[in-house]
């Protein structure tokens, strides 16, 4: 068994961290990076193999591609010849599984995944699409990549993956602005930066701890937060007027336009 990565970056840093502590052999995962610095602090990290792009890539069961969308093209072209028996995964946002085949010469054991960087601490959660031609052994492998790293969803729709962008992909980040938001608000109330960090953080975490342990759904645990006339329905009150409810739903559809925008773009014969 060996797993290559194409691209060593945050993604792919993430994956690989997730998958070790799950016990894959780091001799299993092999990374290919051109940035030196990146492929010396993989293989320490994770006891990882690595190499550059200009050297040959060893046989693999599955070769993920973790590059970005626009670097896709080139770096699949120049990768062909040498995955004719692979298992081939794309992460790269918005690049459609059959524009990624047509670029790998008509290869199609293709599976696109939307994983999502709490992959690292395997909390992750991955939607995934499988192209016809990936069999069921293939479709297996994916799941157990993708099962050490935290959930996934299986989708038969290749367009529900660019709504999985929108809300898990990307989703983490718009839970740290939340994070940042609240330990900006901390601040303005006079508290010491770490303080301010503790009183965010303890926040989030317990209330995702309440929620995934409740009956309640999130609605209704927030109006047993809110007393009739305190403090947090003033609160609420100030976000519902500013419409955040609907910016966040706005920012999430433009986050899956980009993604379906990125796959006509980059999938467009020149
Ligand atoms: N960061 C995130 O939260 C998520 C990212 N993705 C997707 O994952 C992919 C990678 O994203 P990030 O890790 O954030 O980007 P990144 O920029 O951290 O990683 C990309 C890596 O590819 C390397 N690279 C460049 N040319 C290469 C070549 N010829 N061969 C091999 N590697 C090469 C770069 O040096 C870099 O380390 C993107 O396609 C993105 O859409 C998907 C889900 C979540
Ligand atoms: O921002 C991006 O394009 C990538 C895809 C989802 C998260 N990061």
């Amino acid at each position: 068994m060996k797993i290559s990565f194409i691209g060593g970056g945050n993604m792919a840093a993430a994956m690989i961290g997730g998958m070790v502590k799950q016990g894959f052999a780091g001799t299993d995962i092999h990374v290919v990076e051109p940035d030196a610095a990146k492929r010396a602090e993989l293989a320490q990290q994770f006891g990882i193999s690595t190499g550059s792009p200009d050297e040959a890539l060893p046989a693999s069961t599955a070769v993920i591609f973790a590059v970005k969308p626009q670097q896709l093209r080139s770096v699949a072209a120049a990768l062909a010849p040498q995955l004719a028996g692979s298992l081939v995964i794309s992460i790269a946002a918005g690049v459609r599984a059959d524009t990624l085949g047509r670029w790998l010469g008509g290869l199609d054991r293709v599976v696109r995944v939307m994983p999502n960087t709490p992959a690292l601490v395997q909390a992750g959660i991955s939607g995934a699409y499988a192209s016809p031609g990936a069999t069921a052994d293939d479709k297996a492998l994916a799941e157990r990549i993708l099962g050490s790293i935290g959930e996934t969803v299986w989708v038969a729709d290749e367009e529900e993956i660019d709504g999985i962008t929108a809300i898990s992909g990307s989703g983490p980040a718009y839970v740290f602005y939340f994070i940042e938001s609240l330990q900006a608000a901390a601040r303005a109330q006079g508290f010491a930066p770490e303080t301010a960090r503790k009183l965010a953080y303890q926040t989030f975490a317990g209330a995702i701890k309440l929620a995934l342990q409740s009956d309640d759904d999130a609605a209704t645990l927030r109006q047993k937060v809110t007393s009739k006339g305190g403090t947090t329905e003033r609160a609420i009150n100030a976000l519902e007027n500013s419409q955040v409810r609907s910016t966040i739903i706005a920012a999430a559809s433009a986050a899956a336009a980009r993604s379906r925008e990125l796959g006509e773009e980059l999938g467009r014969d020149d």
